[in-house]
């Protein structure tokens, strides 16, 4: 199987504070690769690098064999984001935003399932800063996806989502992911990574701790237990 991401040894600091220190792991394609880790253990900083959003200090990150700070755009349409604060406009309507944002891309997908698929429809008519949190979400999934792109990063992709949102934002995510594209998501949720995840990657104070199968990491007590063990003494 091809390792679509690649993140090795990267080191990296705000000022005096430690981010990362020595993170090595890899996602590939057709997989659904689910990091986990406590809050500050580095997670957004990693993804944030993969996305060419921010330069690690040292250490090398490869997505789709290319260095994503040093990335053309059209690298960047191959690759779909979902970020946690959104970054969407205001004072759109969600349809509009994803027709824009489709007319961007060579092979969209079509919209008007898209928002049918995650129920973005029923509140088309109103504008982005009027949504609810949940409903918003759902829209910057919508615009990760739109591009059909070959890796998708999702951070915390279902925070926040009530039980129907989630449960469809799962579905759609392991379509993707049978489509053939290399998907990595952030989440606090164990059960998030156990419907989800092919793979699992736990985090604490910048580096990892256990990757593996879902099963190679839960081992014998189960992924709560296993991951209370791996990251209580390293908070
Ligand atoms: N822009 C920034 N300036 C200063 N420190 C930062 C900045 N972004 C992150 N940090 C620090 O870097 C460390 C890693 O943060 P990061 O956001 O990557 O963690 P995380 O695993 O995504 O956490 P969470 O689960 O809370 O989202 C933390 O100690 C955090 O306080």
């Amino acid at each position: 199987m091809t390792e679509t991401v690649v993140v090795r040894d990267l080191h990296h600091r705000y000022g005096t504070t430690p981010a990362l220190d020595g993170m090595s792991w890899s996602a590939r394609a057709g997989a659904v690769t689910a990091v986990l880790g406590p809050n500050g253990a580095g997670k957004t900083t990693t993804i944030e690098m993969a996305e060419g959003l921010r330069r690690p200090d040292a250490g090398e990150i490869r997505v789709l064999g290319t260095d994503p700070w040093q990335a053309s755009a059209q690298h960047r349409a191959r690759v779909g984001v979902m970020l946690q604060e959104g970054g969407l406009p205001g004072g759109t309507r969600p349809s509009r935003l994803l027709r824009h944002l489709a007319r961007m891309y060579a092979s969209p997908v079509e919209v008007d399932p898209l928002m049918d698929r995650l129920g973005i429809t029923a509140f088309d008519r109103t504008t982005m800063r009027r949504l609810s949190g949940g409903q918003r979400q759902r829209v910057a999934l919508a615009a990760a996806l739109v591009g059909r792109p070959e890796v998708l990063f999702l951070d915390e992709p279902t925070a926040g989502l009530d039980p129907h949102a989630r449960r469809d934002v799962w579905t759609l995510v392991k379509e993707t992911r049978d489509n053939g594209v290399t998907v990595v998501v952030t989440t606090h949720s164990f059960e998030e990574a156990e419907r989800l995840a092919d793979r699992v990657v736990v985090l604490a104070r910048g580096r990892v701790v256990a990757d593996g199968s879902v099963a190679e990491v839960a081992g014998a007590h189960g992924l709560e237990q296993s991951y209370f063990s791996l990251t209580e003494d390293v908070r």
